[in-house]
């Protein structure tokens, strides 16, 4: 088992950070770890690496408990931290050196990270020119340097250019070829792109777990739908499989169905029933990014 987290909590002095969380991720998935900011992702990560310990529960990685071997653990993972430190006055080349110096790993290894991260045209350059993208190139190769079976990447995108975004999140998916990845981060569209499976937070409390391939095949529907005027929202409770009913603008509604059956013929005999004209009227299927911020919202009164 890669990462297994059992019943962890986390408080700082009052303020409770992770409530009972627990999950197991297998060898060679990728994991996206998302919700929105302060939900307690970076908490979980740093006691993942040994950086933090928790209030209450348990972790290992790789079969090994994190609160015990703290140095074994730094062996056994590469992190990639969401501020990640990088020295600024040094060569690209002269600083993955340095590290590899410090944790006693065969400097031939840096020749083979630099050109693994696309870095062969970096590397006589001082980090402090490169731009935010090859830094954070520069973070990844220096966490992959000891060859770790498991990454943790702590919002490995944040602040990338589009073009940049595309490329870390392909160097990303290919070197999960072949490890564990545990990343976070608070963009859906990420995880769509990267990841086997989500892992969704809020609050410090984990609220969905789920295999991408299952969310995309979501029965969720939503009819949008516009009439000649004005109705309550709980005119629609009659509706077959109708889980909610929302005033979005004006006359426009959207009404959620959880079912694969095409409900737009129930709508306009709806509208004739109720003497309405429909003006417009689409058929979609739930995006991830929708069902994420339905899991993540506040729920409505
Ligand atoms: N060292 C600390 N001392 C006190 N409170 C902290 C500390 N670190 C985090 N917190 C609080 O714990 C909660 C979870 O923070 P955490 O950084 O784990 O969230 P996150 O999901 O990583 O957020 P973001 O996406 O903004 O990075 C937040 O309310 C934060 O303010």
């Amino acid at each position: 088992m890669g990462i297994e987290v059992h019943n962890i909590s986390k408080s700082y002095n009052d303020q409770q950070a992770l409530k009972n969380v627990s999950f197991k991720i297998g060898n060679g998935e990728i994991v996206g770890f998302l919700g929105p900011n302060g939900a307690g992702k970076s908490t979980l990560m740093k006691i993942l690496t040994g950086y933090i310990t928790p209030s209450e529960g348990s972790a290992k990685v790789e079969g090994l408990d994190v609160i015990n071997n703290k140095i074994e653990i730094q062996k056994k993972i590469g992190y990639l931290p969401e501020h990640n430190p990088l020295y600024l006055e040094m060569f690209v080349r002269e600083y993955l050196n340095y590290s590899a110096t410090v944790h006693s790993i065969d400097k031939k290894e840096v020749e083979n990270v630099i050109a693994i991260t696309g870095l062969t045209p970096e590397a006589n350059k001082k980090i402090g020119s490169l731009s935010k993208g090859f830094r954070q190139r520069v973070g990844l190769a220096n966490a992959l340097l000891h060859h770790p079976n498991v990454l943790i990447l702590d919002e490995p995108t944040t602040g990338l250019d589009p073009n940049q975004l595309i490329e870390i999140r392909e160097l990303i998916k290919s070197i999960g070829k072949e490890k564990t990845i545990f990343l976070s981060t608070h963009i859906m569209q990420e995880v769509e792109a990267i990841c086997d499976r989500v892992i969704i937070i809020k609050k410090g409390e984990i609220i969905a777990d789920k295999k991408l391939e299952d969310l995309k095949s979501s029965k969720e529907q939503i009819i949008e739908v516009e009439f000649d005027y004005r109705i309550e929202e709980v005119a629609f409770k009659n509706l077959s499989h109708l889980e909610k009913a929302e005033n979005k603008a004006g006359f426009v509604y959207w009404l959620y169905f959880n079912t694969d059956e095409d409900m737009r013929s129930q709508v306009f005999d709806f509208a004739q029933e109720n003497g309405l004209k429909i003006l417009q009227l689409h058929q979609k299927h739930k995006n991830l990014e929708e069902l994420f911020l339905d899991l993540t919202q506040e729920q409505k009164t």
